[in-house]
């Protein structure tokens, strides 16, 4: 089987790192002629995995058309430029796998959506789940959510991307898988600052149960399942991202915990806290719903430099409501 994994990034690298060791034919598209270089002549990607040692086997390149004719595509660039970069590539009807964890600015759209509409004949699946990319990368065991609406090539492919140490487990709720992880990151953030402020394990914990109301709350508006919000993609790696500075959402709350501008930990940042742009979105979305979403609304005011103090006084002062409520 061959497979394109579209985005260099540490999650791309990482995904094709798994394929090529399972002897799938690998191509890698990557937007920085450093690290085609580095993957091609070192087999490394220094800028974004570094340290690892990447199977000689993968063939980075700069050019998308160079993936027209793989059996499946990765898609891996950050959730804000999925829709330009699938626009560039001439793919046709190849089945896409995203991966990107987000909801696009403006159009308000998951990225299935956007790729949807960029390439209507390609068939969708959503790959997502609790997954740190240097641990898959390193061998360490995961599990996925392999989220296609068409059960038989869903299941093929779940069969395909999946390694002794990477499981991937089959689901037709794309929805949910993707709402799953565009609204943890949001929620990592906010258990960040909780971190990054002094305010206790016990305040991260009802932030995680109360999270998950959250996330539950919108995905059944937006037609998701609850027992995949309760699983891999939702609950999963909501649990990840809000217990570890590995995750860069959580690591940038700690900072607005701690008082810093969202504006000075942003800049420069050579990798994606994809909650950051996808906070005001999903405020605007929840809004539009009519679906209450405190915890994002109080994510939103704190990337916009309200002062922690009054963010989280302003939580704590809502009036005391029903736990199903
Ligand atoms: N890193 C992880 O552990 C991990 C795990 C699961 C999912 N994800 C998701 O994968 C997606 C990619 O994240 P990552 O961690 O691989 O990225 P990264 O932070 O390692 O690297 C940043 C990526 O953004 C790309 N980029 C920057 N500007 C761009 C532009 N204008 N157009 C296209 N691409 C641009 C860079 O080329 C690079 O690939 C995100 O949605 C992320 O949430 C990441
Ligand atoms: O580092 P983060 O916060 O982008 O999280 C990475 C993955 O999404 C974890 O599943």
């Amino acid at each position: 089987m061959r497979i394109g994994v579209i985005g260099g990034g540490a999650w791309g690298t990482a995904l094709a790192q798994v394929a090529a060791h399972e002897g799938r034919d690998v191509i890698l598209w990557a937007r920085e002629p450093a690290v085609v270089d580095s993957i091609n002549a070192t087999h490394a990607n220094a800028l974004f995995l570094a340290g690892v040692a990447l199977s000689p086997t993968i063939r980075a390149t700069g050019d998308l058309g160079a993936l027209a004719d793989m059996d499946a595509i990765l898609v891996v660039t950050p959730a804000q430029h999925v829709g330009s970069v699938l626009a560039a590539a001439p793919i046709g009807g190849i089945p896409l796998v995203l991966c990107a964890k987000g909801i696009e600015a403006g159009s308000k759209r998951l990225v299935g959506e956007v790729a949807r509409a960029v390439h209507p004949d390609a068939p969708i699946a959503v790959l997502s789940g609790p997954t740190f990319a240097h641990e898959v990368a390193a061998g360490l065991p995961t599990a996925v959510t392999l989220a296609c609406e068409d059960e038989a090539l869903g299941e093929a492919l779940a069969t395909r991307l999946a390694a002794r140490h990477f499981r991937t487990y089959a689901s037709t709720d794309v929805a949910g898988a993707e709402i799953g992880g565009a609204v943890k990151n949001v929620l990592a953030i906010g258990c960040g600052v909780v971190e990054g402020a002094g305010l206790g394990q016990n305040a991260r914990a009802a932030l995680i149960a109360r999270g998950f109301a959250e996330m539950t709350r919108f995905g059944l508006a937006r037609g998701a399942r609850a027992e995949t919000l309760a699983g891999l993609s939702g609950l999963g790696d909501l649990v990840l991202t809000c217990s570890s500075t590995s995750s860069r959402n959580f690591s940038l709350g700690v900072g607005l915990g701690r008082g810093e501008a969202a504006a000075a930990l942003l800049a420069d940042r050579r990798t994606v806290a994809e909650g950051a742009f996808t906070a005001p979105v999903l405020r605007e979305a929840a809004r539009d719903a009519g679906v209450d979403m405190p915890i994002t609304e109080a994510v939103c005011r704190l990337l916009e430099g309200a002062p922690v103090r009054d963010v989280i006084g302003d939580l704590l002062a809502r009036p005391l409501k029903d736990e199903a409520g």
